[in-house]
């Protein structure tokens, strides 16, 4: 799979791996690029299979093969080592990718992410809804998720942007997306994580809430640590660039 990825900061600084959530693209983490590379970390952002860039696949998709996808672009990139950043659906592929290759991560942040989440035919309906319905249709119902209702109000003109990036991902990359959500089940696995890991979630996330979701992340790994951040819906980077700036940081200055 050739991965469509942008890589910016300084060429020796430590690797830092962004990975995004479904119906986004690479441009969902801009607001920690320049915190990150100005503290000197080598940022390689990508897009999931199926989104923005990368090419849609004719199958559903499982983790493994997002972490896959990662591993693949962490050779062409001649990184033996990353720290690991992903929201989401990019969470899980962290998770996945520190379970099972746990030589490739160096250290672990979760954001408003899930280990299980929701059914299997939960996730094969919102793939039908997106090919039948279009994209447009399933931006509508992801910014409700994504943002709390002051953001969107307070942010009419990147409502719009979110909106866009959303409704233009492939349905058939979503789909295949949505796939590997509804097939996932990482819980029994947390305990292997040896990557040290921060786990961080939205106080209002509908999608992903706290207290079902980031909390047992955080218990089921060795030594995690759990951060609530207030007035952040599912996007919690783009809607509290600062506090998850920081909190990214702070963890990956503590391997260094
Ligand atoms: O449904 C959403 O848009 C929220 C979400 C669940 C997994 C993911 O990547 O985003």
């Amino acid at each position: 799979m050739r991965v469509n990825h942008v890589v910016e900061g300084p060429q020796d600084g430590d690797v830092v791996v962004l990975s995004g959530s479904i119906g986004s693209n690479l441009s969902m983490w801009q607001p920690q690029v320049p915190a990150l590379t100005q503290a000197g970390y080598r940022v390689v952002r990508y897009d999931q299979r199926g989104h923005g860039r990368t090419p849609v696949p004719d199958h559903p998709c499982s983790l493994a093969d997002l972490g896959g996808d990662v591993v693949e672009l962490l050779d062409g990139l001649g990184v033996e080592r990353a720290a690991f950043v992903g929201l989401s659906l990019g969470g899980m592929t962290g998770m996945w990718l520190a379970v099972n290759h746990p030589d490739r991560i160096d250290r672990l942040v979760l954001c408003c992410t899930s280990a299980r989440l929701g059914s299997p035919q939960m996730w094969q309906e919102r793939a039908e809804q997106a090919r039948a319905q279009g994209m447009s249709a399933i931006a509508d119902g992801s910014i409700q998720r994504w943002f709390t209702a002051q953001w969107l109000a307070d942010n009419p003109q990147l409502a719009r942007e979110y909106h866009h990036m959303t409704a233009a991902t492939p349905a058939e990359g979503y789909a295949a997306c949505c796939a590997a959500i509804g097939s996932m089940d990482l819980l029994d696995d947390l305990p292997k994580i040896t990557a040290p890991t921060l786990v961080i979630a939205g106080a209002d996330d509908p999608a992903t809430p706290p207290e079902g979701h980031g909390r047992p992340i955080a218990e089921a790994i060795p030594g995690a640590r759990f951060e609530v951040v207030a007035h952040a819906a599912h996007l919690g980077n783009v809607e509290q660039p600062q506090r998850f700036s920081s909190l990214i940081l702070d963890h990956l200055r503590a391997g260094r």
